[in-house]
């Protein structure tokens, strides 16, 4: 156990992590804190909600001179959710020494964020679509910058975004520090981010899973038709505090959360097509409870700590190991408990056994909840309700009609309509799916899957010729494993 006052932190972060409610620094913060201070350049690794954007933020805050209206630290992250979310972290730790920070994000008013630039942040939070756009109408300075980072390391130099991160890091001050963290780091991308830095000390915190011990993993093996009603099944058994569905396109997120709403769930859908405002809302009502239930693409998969997040279901098998990580890292934060539960059609079984291989976690089947059971879990619901209101005993106004139902009728059958009236027969509402491909199963041997006509999965990744197809050094076939990230790419 390490506290902060023995990371040799100034008082003024102190009292700001005080007033946060940090009271002894996690691995990865003791690790790397130190290394950073010291001036090098780091790739951190460790399990999601373990509080790596402290890590890299305290000390870049502690670099930051406030008497220069300059920016010194920029950070660059995926999407713009996490981008405003880091943003928020890293003024709370900052906000007492007096470091001012900004998120600039795409689908925010340019002229606005122009204003907000000028009006001398120290420490610029951005995605890189929209940091780039700045950097050519040369509204974002980087001269006075020495702290670079890239969060979620591994997606910002992944095919999606690796050109566009190379073009800026050339804006930035050769003698800056750069600090990268995610959750994994695949071998081939390591190499790429080395290239990249001067000598970085690599600190990857030891855990035997690559996934969080208290996130209950399970399966349902299901073919894709039927996953629907499993879901709510689940759901209705489980009665999640706060549940994200992850589904593999943008049309099927907005048919699952409709399907959803249709059977009586509190549910909404999120994906780069919808406007930012939109998307906002939609992260801000899940946030505070108005929402139980988000159904989204990857765009949510990284980063993002919203808790009370208890179940994660993946509707649609992720692409690749490293998003299973992610996507399940949603819950289970700070030391909290989860449950991540993985819906695979049979042909996908080859995939389930690459995420354990990859992540060194087992992964338990569970055997699809019944219909039965999904009514049992829903009158339990509607029994705690009943309780509940008994408990609160003011139902003096409603004893009268209550004895004269029961003078016509047994006391089992009146809790039973009480009960019926609460619950929602979910099978009332049908909800068709639009079906979704496959993704192609790795074989093992790493055979070329493109030989055997399935093409959908490569992408430029197989066209490029950019030295990304084939086996990685690890003898590990990567190439079934990404989907075309270009394209995927959450709007930034
Ligand atoms: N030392 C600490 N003590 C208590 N809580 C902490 C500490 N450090 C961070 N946290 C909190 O833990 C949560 C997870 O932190 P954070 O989002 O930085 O995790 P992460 O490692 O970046 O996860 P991911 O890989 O999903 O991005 C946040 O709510 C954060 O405020
Ligand atoms: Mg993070």
């Amino acid at each position: 156990m390490t506290t902060f006052s023995e990371l040799s932190i100034s008082q003024p972060i102190m009292k700001s992590l005080e007033k946060m409610g940090f009271e002894e620094a996690t691995p990865i913060q003791a690790e790397t804190i130190p290394l950073a201070m010291e001036g090098n350049d780091v790739i951190g690794q460790a399990q999601t909600g373990t509080g790596k954007t402290a890590a890299f933020g305290i000390p870049m805050i502690e670099k930051i001179d406030t008497k220069q209206r300059k920016i010194q630290g920029l950070v660059v992250a995926p999407t713009r959710e996490l981008a405003i979310q880091v943003a928020e972290e890293i003024h709370r730790l900052g906000k007492i020494k007096g470091v001012r920070t900004l998120p600039v994000y795409g689908g925010q008013h340019m002229e606005r964020q122009i204003r907000a630039l000028k009006d001398g942040p120290h420490i610029v939070v951005a995605t890189p679509g929209r940091l780039l756009d700045h950097l050519r109408r040369r509204t974002i300075r980087t001269d006075s910058v020495h702290t670079a980072v890239l969060d979620e390391a591994d997606e910002m130099l992944n095919m999606g975004f690796i050109d566009d991160i190379r073009d800026i890091l050339k804006n930035i001050p050769e003698d800056r520090q750069t600090l990268l963290f995610s959750a994994t780091m695949p071998k081939e991308i390591r190499d790429i981010a080395t290239n990249l830095m001067k000598n970085p000390k690599e600190v990857k915190v030891k855990t035997k899973e690559m996934t969080v011990e208290n996130i209950d993993q399970s399966f349902i093996e299901v073919p894709d038709k039927y996953k629907f009603d499993t879901l709510t099944n689940h759901l209705d058994i489980n009665a999640p505090q706060l549940a994200i569905v992850f589904s593999r396109t943008k049309k099927r997120v907005d048919e699952i959360a409709e399907g959803l709403q249709a059977r009586g769930f509190s549910a909404e859908g999120i994906h780069g097509d919808l406007t930012q405002g939109k998307r906002m809302s939609v992260l801000n009502k899940f946030k505070n409870g108005r929402v139980e239930v988000l159904v989204a693409t990857d765009v949510a998969a990284r980063g993002l700590d919203i808790s009370g997040v208890t179940h994660v279901y993946n509707f649609d098998i992720p692409q690749d190991p490293e998003s299973y990580v992610h996507r399940i890292g949603r819950t289970g934060r700070a030391g909290r408990t989860g449950e991540a539960i993985l819906f695979i059609t049979p042909r996908e079984i080859g995939h389930l056994h690459l995420i354990e291989k990859v992540t060194k976690s087992k992964i338990k089947r569970m055997v699809p909840p019944t219909n039965q059971e999904a009514r049992r879990g829903q009158q339990q619901i509607a029994v705690e309700k009943l309780t509940k209101t008994i408990e609160k005993d003011d139902l003096k106004s409603y004893q009268e009609t209550a004895s004269e139902i029961l003078q016509d009728h047994d006391s089992v059958s009146v809790i039973a309509a009480a009960l019926k009236l609460l619950t929602k027969e979910r099978r009332d509402t049908p909800v068709s799916i639009s079906s979704a491909q496959p993704i192609s199963v790795k074989r093992s041997g790493g055979r070329d899957n493109r030989k055997s006509g399935n093409k959908k999965f490569y992408g430029k990744r197989g066209q490029g010729g950019r030295n990304q197809g084939g086996r990685n050094q690890s003898g590990r076939n990567r190439k079934g494993n990404f989907q075309k990230r270009r394209n995927n790419r959450p709007n930034s």
